[in-house]
């Protein structure tokens, strides 16, 4: 198990992760046509639907793999495979980060098109699409993950 340095947060509401999806979408038009989606379980899931539902695509599979608890990365754990080799198949998956879920799943899906919603620097050269690139050291935080709640006022939290 290793831990990496996570000093940054980034917060992504799902306003802002429907909009980045469908920014995706956008860019995976003219990657296509693609007959069906791939979604790596369980953060490919939301932004697949989202593109799924712009590009007009039904035929939706997953492939089922656990790497972190927490922010902690343990080893890659297969808890559903594919059959094929990802020809005309286009993988989405939330975010890749060191690129270590995005390796193992491309080599079982070589002529898939590989595309997230967001990049770290390790990860980026791995998969073929992304739209938004945050530094290594920032976590993100899914709107699946996070809740409304309250906070101090800026005044209190400075004393
Ligand atoms: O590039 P990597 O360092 O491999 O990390 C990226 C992967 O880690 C997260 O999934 P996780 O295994 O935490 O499961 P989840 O999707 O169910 O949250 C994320 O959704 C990616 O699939
Ligand atoms: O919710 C998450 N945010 C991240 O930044 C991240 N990196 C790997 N796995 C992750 N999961
Ligand atoms: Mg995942």
């Amino acid at each position: 198990m290793s831990e990496a340095a996570y000093n940054k947060g980034f917060p992504v509401s799902w306003e802002q992760m429907h909009r980045d999806a469908r920014a995706l979408a956008w860019r995976l038009l003219e990657k296509g046509p693609f007959k069906g989606i791939v979604a790596i379980t369980r953060g490919g899931l939301v932004p697949a639907a989202i593109i799924a539902r712009e590009l007009d695509i039904r035929l939706i599979d997953t492939v089922c793999v656990r790497s972190y608890s927490d922010k902690t990365r343990g080893d890659l754990e297969w808890l559903k495979d594919i059959k094929g080799d990802g020809t005309d198949m286009l993988i989405i998956d939330d975010l890749v980060d060191t690129g270590k879920t995005a390796k193992a799943v491309r080599e079982k899906l070589p002529h898939a098109h590989f595309a997230t919603v967001y990049a770290k620097p390790l990860g980026r050269e791995i998969v073929d699409s992304f739209v938004t690139e945050v530094s290594q050291d920032t976590w993100i935080y899914f709107p699946w993950d996070m809740e409304l709640s309250v906070n101090a006022p800026i005044s209190e939290r400075v004393r």
